[in-house]
């Protein structure tokens, strides 16, 4: 379903660092993929490239079997509503409540008023917020807010979810409730990709895509979890 064939990023023509190097990557649907390494390891870089925010410098990245590269703004438009994106700059608009903030893509695509409330008070629901939704999101804890931004990601629906980050500056807890609702969209067969520097929040069974200085240096699988051994009465 995405696939990265032979992809180099130069941010500027003089640029001496190379974002992503001759990147080659399958990601099939509904997988649940990680993408670990250092900072400028290219992972937000190769996010961006699957929502064509940034484009190769040479090499294509297909998606569903098309080369986005090629697409029109028509296309485009058509990819980014099956892409629920959650980057690193991203923020809630301050100025309006929670369920203002989730409303904001369905509006945007034109959904009729109630049918995009209902859909944005279900997604809140998805990640525990519907109690939030007439809150203003400064009042929020980082964690509430981080899951607002999934809310709204996932509003249209996506088939795939890329997350930049999701837990970054969050404690243990609200870090376990951001990658809990990613979970919940992975099990009801989301694709999701999702960079991170933590490795605590890898989930059994997930593959990890280990990124250094551009390149691919590393495709490992998480195992999964040990039976519970029963302990005999
Ligand atoms: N808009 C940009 N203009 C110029 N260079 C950029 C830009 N964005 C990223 N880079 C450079 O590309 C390289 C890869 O950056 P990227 O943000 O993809 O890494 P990362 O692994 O996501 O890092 P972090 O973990 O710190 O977010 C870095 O050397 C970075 O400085």
């Amino acid at each position: 379903m995405i696939e990265f064939r032979h992809v180099t990023k130069r941010y500027a023509k003089d640029a001496t660092t190379t974002a992503l190097f001759d990147l080659n990557l399958s990601v099939a649907k509904g997988e649940l993929v990680f993408l670990a390494g250092p900072s400028g390891a290219g992972k937000s870089t190769l996010l961006k490239m699957i929502a064509a925010v940034e484009r190769p410098s040479s090499g294509s990245v297909e998606v569903n079997g098309q080369d986005i590269g090629r697409l029109n703004a028509t296309g485009l438009a058509y990819l980014r509503r099956n892409l629920g994106l959650i980057l690193q700059q991203q923020r809630l608009l301050a100025d309006r409540p929670v369920l203002a903030n989730v409303l904001l893509p369905l509006i945007v695509t034109g959904t009729p008023r109630d049918e995009a409330e209902k859909r944005a008070r279900a997604a809140l629901d998805k990640v525990g917020l519907l109690d939030k939704a007439q809150a203003d999101p400064l009042s929020l804890s980082g964690g509430e807010q981080q899951r607002v931004s999934i809310a709204r990601a996932i509003v249209n629906r996506p088939q795939i979810i890329l997350a930049d980050e999701p837990t970054a500056n969050l404690d243990r807890v609200s870090a376990g409730k951001v990658i809990d609702a990613l979970k919940a969209f992975h099990a009801v067969g989301v694709t999701c990709l999702i960079s991170t520097h933590d490795d605590n929040i890898y989930q059994p069974g997930a593959r990890v895509i280990h990124l250094a200085q551009g390149r691919l240096v590393g495709d490992t699988q998480v195992p999964q979890a040990a039976p519970q051994t029963q302990v005999a009465s």
